[in-house]
């Protein structure tokens, strides 16, 4: 298992000066591990995952890449350059896409330096099963679905999945105790569940085998961010 004991903390910003703004609040021998998504890579560019870098901290760059595998071999030889520690793929794009893009971040990556761990999105959290059957045309299960992505993540050569911590304990068991399961769709009790449907909290996560959990919302939004990503690392961490 690669258990990883920080939360990864999801900076979904608009922004430079806002992530600037969000990280000043840490003790700055606090290393984070965070993950850059869309929006702020967008925005912000490798800028943004330098200064990040710079600091001390891990990098899961979210890119969520989905296309011909020359495209997306030739993108992750550039994304590999950056030195982020782990980024993903789509595993709808299929199997040669996958083992296109583990290539390229080989390629990629500068002699001497640890190639980025590549993992797979599976099922977006935000996917339920009846919204599955009725916009993808998945005719079986959710669960079917998942553990059918993530064998085939796993026969590309990639180091795991995307998935909710609700399958976890099913693509362990489909595929090898080893095989990542990073999980995003983290919600401590109580707080609000917004556009996730598969959800859990994090002991639970814990409980059930997640490698590495992802949040987002209830950190970057919280009243006293350093507060909730305390007790959501607590929390992780307790077995
Ligand atoms: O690849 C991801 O990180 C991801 C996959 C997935 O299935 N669901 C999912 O929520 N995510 C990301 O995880 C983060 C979750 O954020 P919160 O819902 O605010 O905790 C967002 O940045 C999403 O882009």
């Amino acid at each position: 298992m690669t258990y990883e004991p920080r939360p990864i903390i999801a900076l979904d910003f608009p922004t430079f000066d806002d992530v600037k703004n969000f990280l000043a609040k840490f003790d700055e021998n606090e290393k984070l591990y965070v993950k850059i998504g869309m929006e702020l890579y967008y925005s912000a560019g490798p800028a943004v995952v330098e200064y990040v870098k710079a600091q001390g901290h891990s990098v899961f760059l979210d890119l969520k890449l989905h296309d011909i595998p020359n495209t997306v071999q030739s993108a992750m030889k550039v994304l590999a350059d950056l030195g982020v520690d782990m980024t993903n793929v789509h595993a709808a794009g299929g199997r040669e896409m996958m083992a296109a893009a583990r290539e390229g971040l080989t390629m990629g990556t500068p002699a001497g330096k640890a190639v980025p761990k590549l993992i797979a999105v599976t099922q977006l959290t935000s996917t339920s099963e009846a919204i599955m059957q009725r916009d993808q045309n998945i005719q079986t299960s959710l669960q079917e679905s998942v553990v059918h992505y993530a064998q085939l993540t796993a026969e590309a050569g990639l180091d795991g999945v995307v998935c909710s911590a609700q399958e976890v304990a099913l693509i362990k068991s489909a595929t090898n105790q080893d095989f990542i399961c990073l999980t995003p769709g983290i919600r401590p009790a109580g707080s609000a569940v917004g556009d996730q449907k598969r959800v859990m909290t994090p002991s639970a996560a814990r409980e059930i085998g997640s490698d590495y959990i992802v949040v987002g919302r209830p950190i970057t939004q919280a009243e006293n961010p350093v507060i909730a990503y305390q007790n959501i690392k607590n929390e992780w961490q307790r077995k």
